[in-house]
């Protein structure tokens, strides 16, 4: 069986990625969320928070949020941007993936008015046995350039976040146990995450740096929409184009970002 289907996440409309070797995804319309990659051996490898709104109110805590136009507070519109916030449609499906897309006609008037750009957005989301592809496209679709940032903010489920060891990012394994934000520039060859189920392989294009963050304690019992020690149980590793790119009238920029399953 390879199929998609339409479910509920908590109250938000998703549709279900299935391929024939038994891998899904789920991914919210709000937002062109993942909030759930399971390879075909079952094992979930996303975290979502048990306190994430789950009713379009606010940004999902967890999975893979699409940051666009704006990284973080690197620029005067919306916190990361509001890709995350918006509602994407369904472009396009077939055997292991959907395309979501979302252009400036698609925001609410406040969203537009706010970032008057004419813009193309798509997300591919594929998976097949033991890997998860992404695919970000940004067309400009206007008259006049536009600068924008990107990040694909993945939160990695992990298992104890001591434990964990990011390989490809620095000289030797980066181990965290407490709050980190560091962006890594330049990032071009692959990354490995430890510390899950399995090891995993990450993969970039087109994203030329890679952010890895986790709030810790203290920042985690901050959060609203975060359990007080989830934060020991993801770590993000953010592919990311955080100098913005001007990207002139009919161009279009592409970043990928695949992970696999070490067998
Ligand atoms: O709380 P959010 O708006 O989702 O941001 C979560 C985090 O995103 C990125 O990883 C940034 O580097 C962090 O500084 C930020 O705290």
């Amino acid at each position: 069986m390879s199929t998609i289907d339409m479910v509920d996440y908590g109250q938000l409309p998703a549709v279900r990625i299935r391929s024939a070797d038994g891998a899904q995804a789920i991914v919210t319309l709000y937002g062109a969320h993942l909030v759930s990659w399971q390879g075909a051996d079952g094992a979930e490898r996303l975290f979502c928070s048990a306190a994430s709104r789950l009713d379009g109110s606010r940004a999902i805590r967890g999975g893979v949020p699409v940051i666009f136009p704006q990284f973080a507070e690197r620029g005067t519109g919306m916190r990361h941007g509001f890709a995350r916030v918006a509602t994407w449609r369904v472009q396009e499906s077939g055997a292991g993936f959907a395309v979501f897309a979302l252009e400036n006609s698609d925001l609410p008037a406040a969203l537009a008015h706010a970032w008057p750009h004419a813009f193309a957005l798509t997300l591919r989301v594929e998976v097949n046995g033991a890997a998860l592809a992404l695919a970000l496209k940004v067309a400009n679709t206007g008259a006049d350039a536009f600068a924008f940032s990107a990040a694909l903010h993945t939160y990695f489920l992990v298992g104890e976040l001591a434990r964990v060891r990011i390989g490809g990012v620095q000289e030797g394994a980066l181990q965290i146990d407490d709050k980190f934000d560091h962006i890594y520039r330049g990032v071009d060859g692959a990354m490995t995450l430890a510390g899950g189920s399995a090891t995993l392989r990450l993969a970039q294009s087109g994203f030329t740096d890679a952010v890895v963050w986790n709030p810790g304690a203290l920042d985690a019992a901050a959060l609203n929409d975060m359990q007080d020690a989830e934060y020991r149980r993801f770590v993000c590793i953010e592919p990311a184009l955080i100098e913005p790119l001007t990207l002139a009238p009919g161009a279009a920029w592409r970043g990928a970002h695949t992970v696999s399953i070490e067998p």
